[in-house]
């Protein structure tokens, strides 16, 4: 795989879960990592992240969204010259943009984010619509960060399991060869959690699990939260933020809820373990979710293996997948694969994105 001149790259990911977007800065020559840059998160404005939950389910893309794409494209572009004027200039920026509804099944996948408007405003080459190319070619269009989960791990003990906790979970186990990468979704993250605690006390989350760590885990919805053909079905696999529902748990106690679904969460993962073709040594585990002691715990229950947040091997959860995106806009920059037959089922190593440059002058 031929690397690309090293550049510094920006990337912008804003996750399922809506509470605001992630920045982080990368310098990478396309295939190693060369250095890790500052990063911040910014929340959404709370009207923004109103317009973006209520754009959920949406689709197939059509113009129906422009004005709060309009208005996230210049939210994002506002957060990546704030942590330009901080780290310096760059020369790509990797813009996820918000996922609204993920159909691939149906041929589609909608990330709102307005790439040449990106591009307009900061004045430097936007990667954008990363999945785009994936899911025409037949592909899951999800997970994309195992690429970056690889790059980082290129000197840890294999196997190994990265599991990403945000509103959706997703593994990327990286086995012994170096063509050994497999990634699917593995079930809920944090979203059914985060909604059924929002629903009933107005909370964004369960902080740091302590709804969780007082209820009880109610067997018998759990058996039936897991009854669903997904958990059953070989990878590649991706799920929509919004593939299961809270009905299993009509009429519980908030904590029992809460337990039940941290229970449900870490109960798919150990799931996910039987499709794989070794067990993992290790489960490293990022995203939001490694903030929650109640997951944690479910979690380290059911792996009989340390289960670990990222920042034991020195990498920033917080970061990580706006890192991966800063990776990934640097790949695609130079023509090189984004996606792989073990990560989104595509028949072979599939680069992807559409870049914009910003206009002359
Ligand atoms: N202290 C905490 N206690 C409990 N939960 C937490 C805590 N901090 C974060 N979280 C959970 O993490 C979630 C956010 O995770 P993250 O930022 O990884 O999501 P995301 O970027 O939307 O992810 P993705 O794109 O991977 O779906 C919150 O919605 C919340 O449920
Ligand atoms: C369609 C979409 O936006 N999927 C997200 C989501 O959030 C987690 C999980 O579902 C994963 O499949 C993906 O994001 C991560 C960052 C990825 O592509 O690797």
């Amino acid at each position: 795989m031929p690397p690309c001149p090293p550049l510094k790259a920006l990337g912008l990911m804003s996750g399922t879960s809506l509470d605001g977007v992630d920045a982080a800065i990368v310098e990478t020559d396309g295939t190693r990592v060369l250095a890790l840059g500052p990063s911040l998160t910014q929340p959404y404005p709370a009207d923004l992240a109103d317009d973006l939950r209520a754009a959920l389910g949406s689709g197939p893309p059509d113009d129906s969204l422009a004005d709060v794409e309009r208005r996230l494209t210049l939210f994002q572009a506002a957060v990546a010259s704030g942590l330009i004027d901080q780290a310096g200039p760059v020369e790509v920026v990797g813009f996820h943009g918000q996922t609204v509804n993920h159909r691939p099944q149906d041929g589609w996948t909608w990330q709102l984010g307005d790439g040449a408007l990106m591009a307009a405003r900061l004045g430097v080459p936007v990667v954008s619509r990363f999945r785009d190319a994936d899911v025409a070619a037949g592909g899951e269009g999800a997970p994309l960060a195992p690429a970056w989960h690889r790059a980082l791990a290129a000197d840890l003990e294999r196997p190994l399991a990265v599991l990403n906790l945000g509103g959706v979970g997703n593994v990327t186990w990286i086995g012994p060869g170096d063509d050994d990468l497999i990634a699917f979704d593995t079930g809920p993250g944090n979203a059914l959690l985060d909604d059924w605690v929002r629903a009933a006390t107005g909370q964004p989350c369960d902080r740091d699990g302590a709804l969780a760590r007082a209820g009880r885990v109610e067997g018998a919805v759990l058996g039936a939260l897991m009854d669903h053909p997904y958990f059953a079905r070989p990878w590649p696999k991706s799920l929509d933020r919004n593939a299961f529902s809270l009905a299993p748990l009509a009429g519980m106690e908030l904590a029992d809820g809460a337990a039940t679904l941290a229970a449900f969460t870490a109960q798919a993962v150990a799931r996910a373990v039987l499709l794989l073709p070794q067990a993992p040594r290790r489960w490293l585990i990022t995203g939001g979710g490694r903030h929650n002691p109640a997951l944690m715990a479910e979690l380290a229950a059911r792996l009989a293996v340390p289960v670990e947040p990222v920042e034991v091997v020195g990498w920033d959860g917080d970061a990580l997948e706006a890192q991966a995106f800063a990776y990934l806009a640097a790949r695609a920059l130079a023509g090189l694969a984004l996606s792989f037959p073990g990560t989104t089922g595509v028949a072979r190593p599939l680069p992807g994105g559409r870049i914009s440059r910003p206009p002359p002058g």
